[in-house]
């Protein structure tokens, strides 16, 4: 009891001494001048360091002069909740935005334990409460602290961090929800959706060894970062899709983008009102992504004046036509020589890599200046339905590796020509009951009538040649019988 009450006593004065300490400490700072009391911190901080081998870095979730996302706190919470949260006890689930799966990431004041190459560092999560005023809320801002061993220091800052930094990276990449931005509907800046299309190159209708060309030819782009940057130029590769109508252009730009895992950027060249606009647009693209610029020969008139069609092309093209008078309206100003200035000169001035596609149905007038190589680094002719690619339709289509109507489609696909559109329209089944050999059918009728149309087509321009022909005798004659006279 005795020594009890003696234990009690001496703790009392413990207590006692610590709070007469935080008075003295208190009115020390209070009295002494500024300088000498920073002097004292320093040396404080000296001496401690001393005692205190570690180090420590906070990333936080807001840039420190503004309330900007940290683009490092991000990289780093990604790689945290793929590489360390399962060993915190307490974890935080979170959804993606527009996703659906559940995102695990350390709770705050959770620490947890990384080694890289022999060395051991801490991550500990925390939340700071600040208010900036009294009239304003308290906002709260989270942040990771790395701490480790000074004499790693070295190491953690320059080559620790930035694994980590990239790997984060690498992995709020592979999570992320794709998107397609637009420009259109005259408007100023780009809009977008999430980007779900489904298409790929396996199911693109095409020549097995052209399709794997471009596949190895995307592939090896994206790979390629070190060669550019050795080589001095910038990450970019421009494709010219060409081809007619409904052979498979834009699906081939949507099976890019799902093979090298990039956005899309829909550029409408006719809601753009001048080059500065254009140049605004251009710049705001991100890294990893496809700029598709479609039908580059009816967009717009690329040296600013407004463009005549010929008839039989605007019955063809009224969709077109319709946007084309929507440029007219909206005054779009883009000229080749802005575009060219684009492709050759932004590029250079914008990191990460990117692809730019045109895509046209007349190659033949496009000015070389816009195509030559080095700007269109790969031209693409997208043509009409060969067996090969008809093959791979009837597979998706219809589940059919062979069947014995394909002899006699192989045949009049030789004879004739239809486009992919068409060859995926008739064997699409029109009722869940309709089966593959209807559908098949349905192709080879599809077939005969375009055969037929074709010979029809050739009999009428024969017949108007031989016109022409007889005509051109009949002039002949008489400027022949004039000369006699
Ligand atoms: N090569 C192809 N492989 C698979 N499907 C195709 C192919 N070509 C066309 N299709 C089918 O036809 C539809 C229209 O094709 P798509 O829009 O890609 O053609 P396009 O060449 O871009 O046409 P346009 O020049 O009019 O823009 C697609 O939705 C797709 O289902």
């Amino acid at each position: 009891m005795i020594r009890a009450m003696g234990l009690l006593q001496s703790w009392g004065g413990f207590g006692t001494s610590i709070a007469s300490f935080i008075f003295l400490w208190d009115m020390i700072r209070r009295y002494c001048p500024p300088e000498l009391i920073r002097a004292f911190d320093k040396w404080a901080r000296r001496i401690r360091s001393f005692f205190y081998p570690y180090i420590q870095i906070s990333i936080s979730e807001f840039m420190s002069n503004n309330l900007k996302p940290h683009d490092a706190y991000a990289a780093v919470e990604a790689y945290l909740s793929v590489h360390l949260a399962k060993d915190a006890k307490r974890l935080r689930a979170e959804t993606v935005t527009g996703g659906s799966k559940l995102v695990l990431s350390m709770d705050e004041h959770e620490r947890v334990t990384d080694e890289f190459c022999g060395v051991k560092v801490q991550w500990i999560s925390g939340k700071l409460v600040q208010r900036e005023s009294k009239y304003l809320p308290e906002l709260e801002r989270k942040y990771y602290k790395l701490m480790f061993h000074k004499k790693y220091r070295d190491m953690v800052t320059d080559i620790y961090l930035e694994q980590v930094i990239k790997a984060g990276k690498e992995i709020q990449m592979r999570n992320r929800k794709r998107k397609l931005y637009t420009n259109g509907h005259s408007k100023t800046t780009w809009s977008h959706i999430v980007f779900e299309h489904p298409a790929t190159f396996g199911s693109l209708a095409m020549e097995v060894e052209k399709k794997q060309e471009i596949v190895d030819d995307l592939l090896m782009f994206r790979e390629s970062k070190d060669f550019y940057a050795r080589i001095g130029k910038a990450w970019k590769r421009g494709y010219l899709l060409y081809g007619p109508p409904g052979t498979g252009k834009s699906t081939m730009i949507a099976a890019m983008a799902n093979l090298l895992d990039y956005d899309v950027y829909d550029l409408e060249l006719t809601s753009v009102r001048d080059n500065t606009e254009l140049r605004r647009l251009l710049a705001e693209t991100t890294s990893k992504s496809i700029i598709v610029i479609e039908d580059i020969d009816c967009s717009l008139d690329l040296t600013g004046q407004r463009k005549k069609k010929p008839p039989e092309e605007k019955i063809e093209k009224t969709k077109k036509e319709v946007s084309r008078k929507d440029t007219e309206e909206s005054g779009s100003r883009v000229t080749l020589s802005g575009l060219l200035n684009f492709i050759d000169g932004l590029w250079s001035a914008c990191s990460g890599e990117r692809i730019i596609v045109f895509t046209t149905n007349y190659v033949d007038k496009l000015d070389p200046a816009l195509t030559r190589r080095g700007r269109m680094d790969k031209h693409i002719e997208l043509s009409y339905c060969s067996f090969d690619g008809f093959k791979v339709l009837a597979k998706n289509y219809l589940r059919l590796d062979t069947h014995p109507i394909f002899e006699s489609i192989e045949i009049l696909m030789r004879e004739t020509k239809i486009i992919p559109a068409d060859v995926a329209e008739n064997l699409m089944p029109s009722s869940l009951k309709e089966d593959a050999e209807k559908c098949l059918l349905k192709l080879v009728e599809a077939l005969k009538q375009a055969k037929q149309l074709m010979i029809k087509k050739e009999e009428e321009s024969a017949l108007s040649e031989a016109k022409m022909k007889q005509a051109a005798d009949v002039l002949q004659d008489k400027e022949d019988s004039i000369d006699k006279m």
